[in-house]
């Protein structure tokens, strides 16, 4: 049996360490590289961005919507930046942010983790607003074919908390933990990292949603937040405790801004910085 998405994270982390580079081409990045506001601009983007990553970080994370505005060409540009990306030996989570009831979750997940499919990603970010049970379908196609899921349990932004952090019926259980506490029953993880994991933001204090250590243990997790908006690389160990070695931790734009010339530069000097928060 081919390696599952956790033990292929697993392994990325160890080689590579946390960080995970953003591919967000901005309308303000676009310009500011020299690129033209079209599905030409978008490509070219990604497509130095894939190149300034590969062999110095182990994930990328295309964020869709910056490509889905050019409609069918935005796709297209996309399509290619994510192969060129998996080819150069990247984990591509695509930062989509699907959620719909089962049936339909499944459609997405044959469009973004199918093998062969034209957008193949290895993971997908994913929504648990219709319920945990809904992404059961989406979980059959993807664990098959050694792909993940990372679904939104408490994310960077500030509005999520209202929603995120809200009480269940259950009583003393956040949203959050209830999102948490469906992934982990819909995974069944063959080393120490599954491969259903949660978005759970660098700038969010866990306590406020119940989200403990113990609980999230084998669970691997998509952290944004860092960089631009607020985190630093040495609040993985302390907004993480002992599951800083499951966190992918992105950064886009104070990345990106570094432009063209220096994005590798900067990648290497952001990479060494969690390298060494995490004692690398
Ligand atoms: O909780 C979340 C979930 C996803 N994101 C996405 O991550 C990047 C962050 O970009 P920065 O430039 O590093 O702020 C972006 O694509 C968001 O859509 C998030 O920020 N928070």
């Amino acid at each position: 049996m081919s390696a599952s998405f956790g033990e292929r994270l697993r392994a990325a982390l160890r080689a590579r360490g946390p960080l995970c580079v953003g591919i967000d081409p901005h309308a303000a990045l676009l310009d500011a590289w020299g690129l033209p506001q079209d599905p030409v601009g978008v490509r070219e983007f990604g497509l130095r961005v894939v190149d300034a990553a590969a062999g110095r970080v182990g994930a990328v994370k295309p964020q869709v919507s910056f490509f889905e505005r050019f409609g069918s060409r935005g796709f297209a540009a996309l399509e290619d930046v994510m192969s060129a990306a998996r080819a150069a030996g990247l984990l591509v989570v695509a930062d989509a942010k699907r959620g719909d009831i089962g049936t339909t979750m499944a459609g997405y997940a044959q469009a973004w983790l199918a093998p062969g499919a034209p957008l193949e990603a290895d993971a997908l970010t994913v929504s648990p607003y219709l319920g945990g049970g809904a992404l059961a379908e989406a979980i059959t196609v993807a664990l098959p074919a050694g792909k993940g899921v990372f679904v939104l349990a408490a994310t960077s932004n500030p509005e999520g908390a209202a929603v995120q952090r809200g009480r269940t019926d259950v009583v003393g259980e956040s949203v959050a933990l209830r999102v948490a506490r469906d992934v982990i029953a819909l995974d069944a993880p063959h080393g120490d990292l599954g491969s259903v994991g949660l978005v759970i933001g660098a700038t969010i204090d866990r306590a406020d949603f119940s989200l403990d250590d113990a609980t999230l243990r084998t669970v691997p997790l998509l952290a944004p937040g860092f960089g631009a908006q607020g985190a630093a690389p040495e609040d993985l160990r302390a907004g993480f405790g002992t599951l800083a070695g499951n966190v992918l931790a992105c950064e886009s734009r104070s990345i990106l801004s570094a432009g063209p010339d220096r994005i590798a530069a900067t990648i290497d000097e952001r990479a060494a910085r969690y390298q060494e928060v995490m004692g690398g």
